[in-house]
């Protein structure tokens, strides 16, 4: 290694004294370079006389294609926007621009800055092949895949926690990593790649290495973003190296994090695009088609972007399987949090249930930093076991802190999503021909804060009006909710997309699907084609137009005072199903009906305790109650819970 870079060093000194033979050889010429008026230059631009110019404060040095060299001064407040620069370059005028006040001497000296660029790019380039050792893994080729070794540790599945199902869906990779032969003899079709999706810090690099680790095989891992912060061509040998090397050592796990760098969709953005990007998004396409799926080479990527990647990513025979990672329910926490506590001391005063409790939204990541911090904290003041007081104390700084990645949920946001969540669901099951409801989570998802999710998720090719009329209904549940339970005062931005979802489907009831009497079987709206994708524009008269907002409203309206009487008559239903949600974080569907009608959950261990069933959730820290619940308001049973 030393031996290369003893050799870029020769090769950058011989190609400096190159560079200043050059310069002193012509660089008189340009230093007597007569002026030249702006406008008598815009006109040499036009005419495509000029070659290259070099732009220095106001200063602008030209040089025509036939090698005279001029100088001109940009009046006064003038400025090369971005147009003429466009122009020059349309031209094929090469344009430079130099800091302001320098002398001849380094104005000519930036004539060879790209030389210099160059060098310096090379120079980096050797840097980097041989500094993959920092941190002792080992760096090889141009790929930058470092290769974890069990010396960093092996990570077994015991190390992770709280995404069983993850686990399971990847135990079958395990088991053909630690016999591939015994697999394709039967031939069974094994999968080359596995796309772990889920929000920052949920375990997802930690599960591939786990993979590695429980098959005992190698374990090479590279970020999406170091193939395209380089240059043309380079992403696309890095790939090819980056295979290259798991060939030779097959069986073995090829980690990509942040595949969303490497991997969105092609053809899309401004400027048509980024050709670098694609270049080796192809590569990796070709390289994932070219090896057999007996190879022993599983490629697992991770991503909290699934929507962005391109599709040919996902198609058989690449990234066919997702497996998703969401971030831990109440019990996933628990769990996560004694993986971590393990190499930590507890106070008898401990109860990481509570913990639990008390950290909702937490991602893996940050519950591991939560033990971290609360371990130091202790130890700063010399404590033998980290107490209770130490998680508390190291929670706040979590929340507060810049490391933390996810979103994390105060109380009362966790109280207002359970009953928004709630009143979703709730009118859901009383509305007729409404899909039934599959899931329902109070934890955070991008950028909501808690999800209900129906069956099917899709939507199904064919709406009937009161289905229609039905789904309006129950997307204004939640924020029905919100109000009856905090007041008119209290509702939150939360409702958005709700707001929005209803907003769509409404208008596309009344304007294109003839489900209102009003406006008949008319399609109000003509679609476009165009390189953004198809849209929507309304096609109608001012008059019609009119009638189509009332008739929005109209239907939104009613959906809404629908949601709340719902709401209202089964008032305890809400109230069971508010409170379970609080207490479980996630219920599926059937345990959401068993919730409502008062029963415990079915899939709820049971190493159970009535104990501290129902109302108060015991938070770490006490939070102040900033919002008081309000009493339910018009013609509603009086409902004393909470
Ligand atoms: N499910 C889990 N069980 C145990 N520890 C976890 C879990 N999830 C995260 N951690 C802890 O958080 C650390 C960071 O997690 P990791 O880097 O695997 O998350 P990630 O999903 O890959 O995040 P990113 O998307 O930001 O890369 C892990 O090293 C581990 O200590
Ligand atoms: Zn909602």
């Amino acid at each position: 290694m030393g031996n290369a870079r003893n050799i870029a060093f020769w090769v950058v000194l011989f190609l400096l004294i190159l560079a200043l033979f050059n310069l002193f050889g012509n660089g008189q010429t340009t230093m007597n370079s007569r002026t030249l008026s702006y406008s008598d230059f815009i006109q040499k631009v036009d005419s495509g006389e000029v070659g290259a110019v070099v732009i220095d404060g106001e200063q602008v040095q030209v040089q025509t294609r036939d090698g005279q060299n001029w100088v001109t001064i940009k009046p006064e407040g003038e400025v090369l926007n971005e147009t003429l620069i466009d122009t020059l370059i349309a031209k094929g005028v090469s344009v430079k621009a130099e800091r302001q006040q320098q002398s001849g001497f380094f104005s000519v000296l930036s004539l060879w800055l790209p030389f210099l660029v160059l060098i310096g790019i090379w120079i980096f380039f050797m840097n980097r092949m041989q500094g993959g050792g920092r941190g002792g893994a080992m760096g090889f080729g141009k790929s930058r895949a470092k290769l974890l070794t069990e010396k960093h540790g092996r990570v077994t599945f015991d190390d992770v926690a709280g995404i069983d199902e993850a686990k399971e869906e990847l135990e079958e990779i395990v088991e053909f990593l630690r016999n591939p032969q015994k697999f394709s003899r039967l031939g069974g079709k094994i999968p080359k790649g596995a796309l772990l999706v889920g929000p920052p810090g949920t375990g997802k690099t930690l599960l591939a290495r786990a993979i590695a680790g429980e098959a005992g095989v190698p374990f090479f891992t590279i970020s999406g973003s170091d193939f395209v912060e380089m240059f043309v061509g380079v992403g696309a040998s890095r790939v090819r190296d980056m295979f290259e090397q798991a060939k030779k050592n097959a069986p073995c796990i090829v980690f990509i994090d942040e595949i969303d760098a490497v991997g969105r969709s092609r053809g899309v953005g401004y400027g048509g695009g980024n050709d670098e990007r694609e270049q080796t998004l192809n590569q990796l396409l070709v390289e994932m088609d070219g090896f057999e799926a007996n190879e022993g080479i599983i490629i697992v990527a991770a991503t909290n972007r699934p929507d962005v990647l391109d599709p040919a990513l996902l198609r058989p025979g690449r990234f066919d399987r997702q497996v998703q990672v969401p971030n831990p329910d109440i019990k996933g926490r628990e769990k996560i949090l004694g993986v971590h506590a393990r190499k930590v001391p507890l106070g008898p005063d401990v109860d990481l249930r509570i913990i639990a409790r008390g950290t909702p939204g937490f991602s893996g990541a940050d519950l591991a930093n939560l033990v971290n911090e609360a371990a130091l904290l202790a130890a700063r003041i010399g404590k033998r076991f980290v107490t209770l007081d130490d998680f508390e104390k190291a929670k706040d700084k979590v929340m507060m802190g810049p490391e933390r990645r996810s979103m994390v949920m105060t109380e009362d946001e966790k109280k207002l999503t359970a009953y928004h969540e709630a009143g979703h669901a709730i009118v859901g099951i009383h509305v007729p021909q409404h899909d039934p409801v599959h899931k329902v989570t109070i934890i955070p998802r991008g950028r909501a804060l808690g999800v209900t999710f129906y069956l099917p998720e899709r939507d199904k090719l064919s709406l009937t009006r009161e289905a229609a009329l039905s789904k309006l209904a129950s997307a204004m549940g939640g924020k029905a909710a919100e109000e009856l339970v905090f007041g008119p005062e209290n509702v939150t931005n939360g409702a958005y997309s709700d707001i929005q979802h209803v907003t769509n489907l409404a208008t596309a009831m009344v304007s294109q699907w003839g489900m209102s009497d009003k406006l008949g079987n008319i399609n109000y709206t003509s679609t476009q084609e165009s390189f953004l994708g198809s849209q929507s524009h309304f096609n109608a008269s001012e008059e019609s137009r009119e009638i189509i907002d009332q008739e929005v409203r109209r239907l939104v309206d009613e959906a809404y005072d629908r949601a709340k009487t719902i709401l209202k008559d089964n008032w305890q239903e809400m109230e069971n199903l508010a409170q379970g949600l609080l207490e479980y974080e996630t219920l599926t569907g059937e345990d959401m009906m068993r919730v409502i009608r008062g029963d415990a959950p079915k899939t709820g261990d049971d190493d159970d305790d009535s104990s501290d069933k129902g109302s108060a959730v015991p938070s770490l820290t006490a939070i102040p109650k900033t919002k008081k619940p309000k009493e339910p308001k018009g013609g509603l049973e009086p409902e004393p819970s909470a």
